[in-house]
């Protein structure tokens, strides 16, 4: 079984995003997508008046911000993901983190409504699989009094992989992690993440990115990819990360 992480980016690429569940149709059985759509939340924040911000690539999510990014991360980015799946002849299935065994809880004050993750079961999504449906997971999830969250969908595609004991793949808009010259890293470590952090090399999304990489390497015990859109049935292209 693999978790595929899409970047919320391939929503405003159509071509991509058709030849990527068109490279899905053969292993759907075996694949479960958690996808993202920031650009999406920030657009819906900004139509409404709402001033968003970053810290440390998360996205600070006050309770008022919330019904915007639910909407745009569970409604919209998720229907178009489904939309796509339907018209490539897959069946999808849309879901939060909490049908997908995982339940959230604050990560601190500061963030607002930003969730981390906790995992508790995993037999739904099997069994969906079984079924023969696509799951398509959004990065919104449910705290255990029913507070809604908002993940970054890096950390949730960790959980989901961790909770299926899966291999992960992380999919977006670049080949891969660059170097300070913008030429593609084919190997990190621990170590080796170190200190392209400390240099500024890696930074804001990537940096979620990678750090989600490299807990996943350890917790799975086998390594993680970072590749672009193309890079779904190619095993040998992007980053690979290991512990
Ligand atoms: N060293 C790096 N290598 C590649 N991309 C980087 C690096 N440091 C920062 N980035 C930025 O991270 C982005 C990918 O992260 P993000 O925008 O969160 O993607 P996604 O939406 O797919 O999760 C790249 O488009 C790039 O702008
Ligand atoms: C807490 C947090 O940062 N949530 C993210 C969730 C969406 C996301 O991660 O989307 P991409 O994968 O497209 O970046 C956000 O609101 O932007």
């Amino acid at each position: 079984m693999r978790v595929i992480k899409l970047g919320g980016s391939l929503l405003e690429q159509p071509d991509e995003m058709k030849a990527l569940f068109e490279s899905l149709v053969d292993t759907k059985n075996k694949t479960v997508i958690v996808h993202g759509g920031g650009s999406l939340a920030q657009q819906w924040l900004s139509t409404a008046g709402l001033k968003s911000e970053k810290h440390e690539g998360l996205r600070v999510s006050p309770e008022q911000h919330m019904p915007y990014i639910v909407g745009a991360l569970a409604g919209c980015a998720n229907k178009q993901l489904m939309s796509q799946a339907i018209a490539t002849g897959i069946r999808p299935i849309g879901l939060t983190l909490h049908e997908a065994g995982i339940s959230c809880r604050r990560q601190s004050a500061a963030l607002g409504q930003v969730g981390t993750c906790e995992l508790f079961e995993s037999g739904l999504i099997a069994n969906l699989l079984k079924c023969g449906y696509l799951p398509l997971i959004s990065s919104i999830g449910f705290g255990k009094k029913g507070e809604w969250f908002n993940v970054n969908a890096d950390d949730a595609a960790v959980a989901v992989a961790a909770n299926l004991d899966a291999d992960l793949l992380f999919l977006t808009d670049v080949d891969g992690v660059l170097d300070s010259e913008g030429q593609l890293i084919e190997q990190l470590n621990t170590q080796s993440i170190d200190e392209l952090t400390k240099a500024g090399v890696i930074q804001d999304g990537m940096l979620v990115k990678v750090r989600g990489a490299l807990e996943a390497a350890r917790h799975l015990r086998r390594s993680v990819r970072i590749g672009s859109w193309n890079a779904v049935n190619k095993p040998d292209s992007g980053t690979q990360i290991s512990e």
